[in-house]
């Protein structure tokens, strides 16, 4: 059974199975202390439950803890979002070496609908100790809850854009927040002088896995995309085209850039859909780097 069980929790390689316990109940217990280069210390347990549904059937319920000192709770617990180990603990040492020279100052991303910025921005806030904010949820929130499709729909693009600027105003003169923007927050020139008070990091996907990511879910909370006809992926990807054309020099605006093509061609992945939130991550933490010491605000 712990073989079994092994394999199909993708137990990494330093997991000793002598150090399983089985138990007279038959649940297995394991635990182990993991260090490594003397700054990273891990405590990881184990404990395995089988339950009999039936002669032929056993199920297996496992509860898998892992801790590390002050790791986000966003990182390791259930519910949260789960990065493999080597990631959660490239992101930890990366936000670490970079978090004294961010000063406190507010991270930005931007980047077509779609693109992971809120996805990406809740590892970011959770790694760096930083609060996350979504701008539409806080728009919906200064206008009594109503949803970004109903204000469109109610008010018009040049409301919801006059709300976005207020929101992005107010974020401004906040520190040690993730924001994750509206796709058409970069349309406005004023809402660049609120975001260059922090640091702003372009995702760039390309059209294709966007229009995939959003025909999943579907474009009833994306007005913008309501008009085209065709299936759901024909018209995200029309759409997208056109706002592409128009936005692409805003997004240029951006301190950083962290390119999903770029990196899928780094870790030798054909297509962009292999790259999980937490590598998406990583790179925004490298590319942040990059900015400050182009800046010279961190020493090479
Ligand atoms: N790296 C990724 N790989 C696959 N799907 C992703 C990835 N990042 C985000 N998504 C999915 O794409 C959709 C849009 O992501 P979201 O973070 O809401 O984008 P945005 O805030 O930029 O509009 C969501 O369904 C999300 O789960
Ligand atoms: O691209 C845009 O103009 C928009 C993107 C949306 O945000 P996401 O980028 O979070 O989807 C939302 O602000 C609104 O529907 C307009």
């Amino acid at each position: 059974m712990e073989a079994k069980l092994v394999q199909k929790l993708q137990y990494p390689t330093w997991v000793d199975l002598d150090k399983f316990q089985r138990k007279r109940s038959g649940s297995v217990r394991f635990s182990r202390r993991m260090k490594e280069e003397k700054r990273v210390q891990v405590f990881i347990s184990a404990h395995m439950q089988p339950s009999i549904t039936s002669n032929r059937n056993r199920s297996v319920a496992s509860e898998v803890s892992c801790t590390f000192k002050s790791f986000p709770a966003s990182i390791l617990e259930p519910g949260g979002f789960h990065a493999p180990l080597d990631e959660a603990l490239i992101l930890k040492n990366k936000s670490q070496e970079i978090e004294q020279y961010l000063d406190g100052r507010c991270i930005y991303l931007v980047g077509m609908m779609g693109s992971g910025k809120t996805t990406v921005g809740k590892v970011l806030s959770g790694v760096l100790g930083y609060s996350f904010f979504d701008c539409d949820t806080l728009i919906e929130q200064a206008v009594g809850g109503t949803t970004v499709a109903e204000i469109f729909k109610l008010y018009g693009e040049g409301f919801f854009r006059d709300k976005e600027t207020e929101v992005l105003r107010k974020l401004s003169i906040m520190h040690r927040l993730v924001v994750s923007t509206g796709g058409g927050a970069v349309t406005r020139p004023i809402n660049w002088k609120y975001m260059h008070k922090g640091i702003s990091v372009f995702l760039d996907v390309p059209l294709e896995a966007l229009a995939q990511r959003i025909a999943a879910v579907g474009t009833n909370s994306r007005p913008l995309l309501h008009h085209e006809s065709g299936d759901a992926y024909t018209k995200a990807f029309k759409r997208l085209s056109s706002l592409w054309e128009e936005r692409s020099g805003a997004y240029e605006n951006a301190n950083a850039r962290v390119c999903l093509e770029n990196i899928a061609a780094k870790h030798g992945h054909r297509d962009v859909s292999a790259l999980t939130p937490a590598t998406i991550a990583i790179e925004a933490l490298e590319q942040i780097e990059r900015f400050l010491k182009e800046e010279g605000e961190m020493p090479f």
